[in-house]
């Protein structure tokens, strides 16, 4: 079942079309991933399928819904999550706080409850907690959870970042460069992780990613953009072995020493 669609979508800003008809279906946990030399416009790319930009022509659709219109956190509610090439935590809250924070998007308690504090706000309360200690474990991060999220080694905080929006409970999640940064040993360790999201949370996948080795590890299948345009896609053996990629990222404008 398709859980992220993207039906010929195109986005102008002024006279510069950033994305020029990119289709995509994701269905249910598959791991697809975009790359391209440096303004190719992948992040363009992620800012329409999660409601910051609208596209100027083409449709999306979430979980079959159609999301014309629709605001970010209706694209949230909808079921799809992500993270960002630069971290977006909670600094001055500690590491379950910044769970728990994502994680409450999901209660089920409203105002009044919580202003009372009803049984009810309180076993919300105790789920969420543990939902959330469920992850951190998953992370290898439940022995920092009291720790404020700015003390966190740089690793360990683009991990959070992946636990938070993990802790939406979305069906697809899309993930802007999660290795941006790191140390080969890291990289390996967030390799892994976004295998067991899949695998084990059943989560669709979309990663952004400069690193290719990363990339041709993880994807099933890739999309390649080059100033806008799709300019191959397929498997990580077909993509890497098509001339028209190899010429973009050797073409002067890509940054290719950080394959
Ligand atoms: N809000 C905007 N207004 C005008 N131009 C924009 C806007 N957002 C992106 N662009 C332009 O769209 C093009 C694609 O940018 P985008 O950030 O999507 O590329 P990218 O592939 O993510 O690059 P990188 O790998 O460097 O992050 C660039 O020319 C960029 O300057």
């Amino acid at each position: 079942m398709s859980v992220l669609k993207a039906d010929h979508i195109s986005i102008q800003f002024g006279g510069l079309r950033a994305v020029n008809d990119f289709s995509l279906d994701l269905q249910e946990k598959e791991l697809y991933s975009i790359i391209g030399p440096n303004g190719a416009g992948k992040t363009t790319v992620f800012n329409m399928l999660t409601g910051i930009y609208q596209p100027t022509e083409g449709s999306i659709y979430i979980d079959g819904k159609l999301m014309a219109g629709c605001k970010p956190y209706q694209f949230t509610a909808a079921g799809l999550a992500r993270t960002f090439q630069n971290i977006r935590l909670f600094h001055g809250a500690t590491v379950l706080d910044n769970v728990k924070m994502a994680h409450s998007f999901k209660t089920d308690y409203n105002f009044f409850n919580m202003l009372t504090r009803t049984g009810k706000y309180h076993s919300e309360e105790r789920r969420i907690t543990e939902k959330s200690m469920e992850l951190l474990e998953m992370f290898d991060l439940q022995d920092k959870k009291d720790f404020f999220a700015n003390n966190l080694p740089y690793g360990e905080q683009r991990k959070l970042e992946i636990v938070r929006a993990l802790a939406t409970e979305p069906k697809v999640i899309l993930l802007d460069e999660p290795a941006a940064g790191m140390n080969p040993n890291e990289i390996d360790d967030v390799v892994n992780l976004i295998l067991r999201v899949q695998k084990e949370l059943g989560k669709a996948i979309l990663v952004i990613e400069h690193h290719m080795k990363m990339v041709m590890k993880i994807a099933e299948y890739i999309k390649v953009l080059d100033f806008g345009e799709t300019i191959s896609e397929g498997t990580p053996e077909k993509v890497q072995n098509d001339p028209k990629v190899i010429e973009a990222y050797l073409g002067g404008h890509a940054n290719a020493s950080r394959s």
